[in-house]
Parts: structure tokens; sequence; C-alpha cells
């Protein structure tokens, strides 16, 4: 197919975050100008079934589709990119949401000129409430970033930065859903330890993240003066924050945030 008979976006590698994107881009427009490439038949299967969207192999995905958007492992792009070589030229798009992965290593194994834009998603977009990173690479312009927003926008959020913050955004975007997974899961347990229901306890606090997070986006006001005002004087609050600081929680977060950084950085190096 010529490059002018190309439309709609292939999705390579429908692991958790391709499924997350694919199941926001179904919600907002059907199933019509997707197809997903997965290298199980078995999960191909399973997301067809699920989605409607047609599974097909690389060449064929390239032949029909106008962007590509790749989400593999770091450690499986360069096999992916050997592969895709072949398929792509300069009337593609080349989405990928590799951790670490630099638009100049992936522009080097493709045929010159190939637009590449970087894209750090994350999961949240399964809920329409997801947040994208876009960077673009050295033969995208902003044509190219407008085509990756236009898609991204379908499942949440979009912001622009240079490349050079990427692993910084990976850091807390890309890997932060876990971050607030894990901080729920571990005051679900001190319910627990306090006495209450497992189902009871995961009920208050989902709900009081949920509250919390919409608070934060939406009265304008910092987090510091949110925590302020949720800390009555001589009260059953501030005695908790003083725990947290005791134990270092703060200090925690900055260097869990900090590995993460530097794991992005690493995976962008070489197949690590
Ligand atoms: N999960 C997340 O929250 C986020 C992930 N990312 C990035 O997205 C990418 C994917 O991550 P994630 O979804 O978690 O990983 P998964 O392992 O869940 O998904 C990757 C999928 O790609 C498949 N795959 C590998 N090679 C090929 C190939 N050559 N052709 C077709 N399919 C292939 C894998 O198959 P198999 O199972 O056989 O390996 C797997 O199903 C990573 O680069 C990650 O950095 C970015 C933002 C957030
Ligand atoms: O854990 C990871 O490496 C990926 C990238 C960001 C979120 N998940």
């Amino acid at each position: 197919m010529t490059a002018t008979g190309r439309r709609g976006l292939a999705i390579v590698g429908g692991g958790k975050i391709g499924e997350a994107l694919l199941s926001g881009l179904v919600r907002r427009g059907g199933a019509d100008g997707l197809l997903v490439v997965e290298r199980s038949p078995q999960r191909a299967a399973e997301l067809t079934d699920r989605y409607g969207v047609p599974a097909v192999g690389l060449a064929d995905a390239a032949a029909r589709a106008r962007v590509l958007l790749l989400a593999v492992k770091p450690q499986d792009i360069d096999t992916l990119l050997g592969l895709v070589a072949a398929h792509v030229d300069d009337g593609h798009l080349v989405v990928s949401v590799a951790a670490g992965v630099p638009t100049a290593r992936i522009e080097a194994a493709l045929p010159p000129g190939v637009p590449v834009v970087r894209v750090m998603p994350n999961t949240p977009a399964l809920v329409d409430e997801g947040m994208s990173v876009l960077s673009a690479g050295a033969h995208a312009g902003e044509e190219h970033l407008d085509e990756a927003e236009a898609l991204l926008a379908a499942v949440g959020r979009v912001r622009r930065v240079p490349e050079s913050q990427q692993d910084a955004v990976t850091a807390l975007s890309g890997s932060g859903p876990a971050y607030f997974f894990y901080l729920v899961e571990a005051m679900v347990d001190a319910g627990i330890l306090l006495g209450l229901p497992r189902a009871l306890a995961a009920d208050l606090i989902v709900q009081t993240a949920l509250g919390a997070a919409v608070m934060m986006r939406d009265s304008g006001e910092h987090p510091v003066q949110l925590r302020e005002a949720v800390s009555s004087p001589g009260g059953t609050t501030i005695a908790a924050i003083r725990e947290l600081e005791k134990h270092g929680v703060r200090a925690a977060l900055m260097a869990a945030i900090e590995a993460a950084h530097a794991r992005s950085v690493e995976l962008g190096r070489d197949a690590t």
C-alpha cells in the first residue's frame, strides 16, 4: 500500500500499557482504523475478542497504518526496531512509549527521516485519566506532535517536554500510579491493624484518595495548605504526620523516585 493509502494506528505490543491505550482509543472512536500486533497469538486473540481490533503481522500493520505505536519492553525494543526498519518510511509516524529509550536510538535503527515521537503514558489511561508526556525526535515536527497528542488525549491529559526531561517524567507520572497503589495498600493494612474489615478499610481509603486527588486538581490550593486544613491543633492528623516525618517517608519517596529515574537512564543506554 502507498503512503497515502495508510490510515489509523497500529499498537505493536499489546501488554499492560498497549491494552490501556487501545481500550481508550476504542472507547473514544471504536475499532475502525486500529490494529494490534502481538507476538503471543493467545494474547492477540484475547485483545481482538475484547476490543474488536484486528491482530495482524508487523508488515501488514506498517502497510496499512500511518502511525505505529511501539509498546514493547525497553529490553525488546532493539529486536523490534530491527524488524520494523524494513517496513517503515518517512510517511509513517513512529511513537514509542518505551521507558528510557531515546528517540536518537530509535531513529538510528530506522531508515533516514522517519519521524519519531517519544511518549511516557501511564496506566490510568484505562479509565481515561491518563497522563501522557510527549517529546519530538529529530525528524518530528509540530504536526507529528499534534497527531500524537490527538491520539493520547483520548485517554487523559497530555503535556509536551524537552526530551531531556523524559527520564524524570518516567519516574514521576510513568511509574507514579504504582506509588499511590502502594500507599493505599499500606493504609488499608493499617486499617486491618486497627481491627476494621478489609473491605471497609479499602472503601474508606480509595474514596479518600479520590477525594484528595480531586481537591489537589480542582481547589487551586497547594497540597501543604490542604494538609494544614486537615491538621487540627493537638489533633489526630498532626500525630500521624510526626510519625511520617520520624520514619523518613518524605526522604524515602525522593530516594525511590531518584532510583526510578536512574533506571530509566540505564534502560535508555542499551539492551539491559
Ligand atoms: N506499564 C506501564 O505502566 C507503562 C509502561 N510503559 C512502557 O511500555 C512498554 C510496555 O510495557 P508493559 O505494557 O508494562 O509491558 P508488557 O510486557 O505488559 O507488554 C509488552 C508486550 O509486547 C509484546 N511484544 C514484545 N516484543 C514484541 C514484538 N516484537 N512484536 C509484538 N509484540 C511484542 C510482549 O509479548 P511477551 O509477553 O511475549 O514479551 C508483551 O505482550 C515498556 O517499554 C514500558 O517502559 C510506559 C509507561 C507506563
Ligand atoms: O516500570 C516501568 O519500567 C514502566 C515505565 C513506567 C511505568 N512502567
